[in-house]
């Protein structure tokens, strides 16, 4: 499963570092164990009246050395399991993104843009936390337990001592198997909410110009609030059960001292027990309870990255709807028919067909116009044209290959698709045309301007090409956007090019002028131009009609407008607007 894949290609790359570093633990806490040791025979010498001030300065220079020792090992230590803590957060965040990229428009559509940073940002830092900072923990307090426990043993301490003062330790175990999954379960529920309000705050700081138009901040406010409401009340449930947690143990640790001072302070008394020794003791028990603190504090954290872990490990095996096949063949569209076959189409097996039975043949080299009613399934014809969607098979080919049978990168490499809200990166205009192609020369740029009539638009800026656009490009008007976007399209000088309703937002002289030199620039190219103006489509070879998901009328402007229907009803429409407009209305 690819659960424990990333934790285990981690470590199977970095255990070295791991060995390490848990080594230079080892040597520290040896080193730091020494430290009661040496307080312990400074009292017996103390008691003994054997001190001098030779003495003295030797323990301390002793105790100097331990200190020392202990924290150049423990620093190092450390820094190495952070750094490899640092290039799993770095890894996985890549793992994540090339994932992403695989996916396909289902996955968009489900998940929203802010649920996916919350896996970047809260998750993949939950992990590299446990992993990093946790191994660390584990490591200094396991090594630390250890080397306490043998130098009880060594010093001489009776074992019964150190086996009454260690027992509460022992209900650790305990109390993790009972709590563990608790904080588990409400730590899934923290990054739940956290993610919810990512994804909240995404959308609202998408939609914000909308919310000021309409002045709707205060239900925003409100609707943004629950989400932050809903954050508190999820943390303050696991603050609830992990601090519980957190201060029981240390609460073991002192039960822990008060049988050593007890049961060791009566033997001291008794005389089987050297003060010493009893000073020792006291100061390992001492000493126990931090690495207690610390195991308390890793198990809590390993329950809360085991949440994170499992999110992100159900992310990650989530497979992308649409697989190239494994005898994907490259496809080649330059002299290709386009067959729509019987094709028809439902978004879920439950949902309505949005296409029905429907049957096109482009010519290579042709060009066909599509217009309809809004919902009638234009757009989603195209998605299925560029295989975003899965057609059912044999409803679509490229000469005589299944559209299922192409390799996917070669099958939208040659489709020049411009979409009628096409987005713009916030990067400059000569990057944003040359998308396709970084590399491509200024004069195909310009060339592409030209042809999309924004070249006198940009020409107007002060950067002219390099001028940089903001966020999804809003520093351009509705229709600088939509022909930006055109030019980004006709760059490509693709076999197919798809126009899809990419000139609603521009007024008809611009438009006729974007369709002319269209007709020029894709003369022996298929094209396939959707719109809902006639104007844009009348030159094309075939034009469909559709309505419902069906092709209602079929054929050139001339024909459709001598049969009655839904396109001669719309040319009457628009051109009464038209004249409207121009005042040449008899009426
Ligand atoms: N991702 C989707 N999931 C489910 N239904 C969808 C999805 N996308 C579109 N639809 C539905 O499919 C139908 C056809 O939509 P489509 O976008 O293809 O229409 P269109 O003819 O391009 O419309 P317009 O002219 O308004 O752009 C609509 O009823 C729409 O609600």
């Amino acid at each position: 499963m690819k659960s424990q894949r990333i934790l285990a290609d981690f470590f199977r790359q970095s255990w070295p570092v791991y060995v390490l570093s848990i080594t230079f633990h080892l040597v520290s806490n040896l080193i730091n164990v020494f430290y009661p040791k040496v307080l312990g025979a400074f009292t017996d010498k103390l008691s003994g009246g054997e001190l001098t001030r030779g003495l003295v300065a030797d323990y301390s220079l002793q105790l100097l050395a331990i200190g020392l020792g202990s924290v150049v090992f423990s620093g190092i230590a450390m820094y190495l399991v952070m750094y490899v803590g640092r290039q799993f957060e770095r890894n996985v965040r890549g793992l994540l993104f090339r994932h992403f990229t695989r996916m396909g428009e289902r996955f968009y559509a489900k998940n929203g843009v802010g649920k996916l940073l919350s896996y970047f940002m809260n998750d993949v830092t939950a992990v590299r936390e446990s992993i990093a900072m946790g191994i660390n923990q584990t490591a200094n307090a396991t090594m630390l337990l250890l080397s306490a426990m043998t130098m009880m043993i060594i010093s001489g301490i009776p074992l019964y001592l150190i086996g009454a003062s260690v027992f509460p330790l022992l209900l650790i175990p305990f109390i993790v198997v009972y709590l563990g999954p608790i904080i588990r379960q409400r730590s899934l529920d923290v990054q739940e909410a956290l993610g919810k309000m990512t994804e909240t705050a995404e959308e609202q700081f998408g939609g914000i110009r909308v919310t000021k138009k309409f002045a709707v901040e205060p239900i925003m406010n409100k609707r943004f609030g629950q989400t932050v409401d809903d954050i508190r009340a999820a943390q303050l449930r696991l603050v609830r059960v992990s601090s519980f947690f957190q201060s029981l143990v240390p609460f073991l640790g002192t039960i822990a001292l008060i049988i050593a001072l007890a049961f060791g302070g009566y033997l001291t008394i008794a005389g089987s027990l050297s003060l010493g020794n009893f000073v020792a003791l006291t100061l390992y028990v001492r000493m126990l309870m931090n690495p207690l603190q610390q195991i308390g504090n890793v198990i809590n954290s390993i329950q809360r990255s085991r949440a994170s872990l499992e999110r992100l490990n159900g992310l990650l095996s989530q497979t992308p709807d649409i697989v190239e096949s494994a005898a994907a063949t490259e496809a080649d569209l330059s002299a290709a028919a386009i067959e729509i076959d019987r094709l028809t189409y439902a978004y879920s097996p439950s949902a309505e067909p949005v296409l029905k039975d429907v049957s096109v043949r482009i010519a290579p080299g042709s060009t066909l116009g599509i217009i309809g009613r809004t919902g009638s399934g234009k757009t989603t014809l195209m998605k299925l044209l560029l295989r975003i969607y899965d057609p059912p098979s044999g409803t679509i080919r490229y000469g005589r290959a299944d559209v299922r049978e192409l390799t996917l990168a070669s099958l939208r490499g040659q489709i020049a698709y411009v979409p009628q809200d096409g987005f713009l990166f916030s990067t400059t205009i000569r990057e944003n045309i040359a998308f396709s192609d970084r590399t491509a020369a200024a004069e195909l740029i310009e060339t592409a301007a030209r042809q999309a009539q924004i070249y006198a638009n940009i020409d107007e800026l002060p950067e002219r090409f390099e001028t940089r656009l903001g966020e999804r490009g809003l520093t351009l008007s509705g229709g600088q956007r939509q022909r930006t976007s055109l030019a980004r399209g006709l760059i490509k000088r693709a076999p197919v090019m798809i126009l899809d309703d990419s000139v609603s937002a521009v007024d008809a002289v611009t438009e006729k002028d974007i369709i002319d030199s269209i007709q020029q620039e894709r003369r022996s190219k298929t094209t396939i131009i959707i719109a809902h103006r006639i104007s844009a489509i009348k030159h094309a070879d075939e034009i469909i009609v559709m309505d419902d998901g069906v092709i209602v009328q079929r054929g050139t402007h001339r024909e459709l407008l001598e049969q009655p229907g839904l396109y001669a009803d719309l040319h009457a429409i628009q051109e009464e607007g038209s004249q409207h407009a121009t005042g040449t209305s008899d009426s």
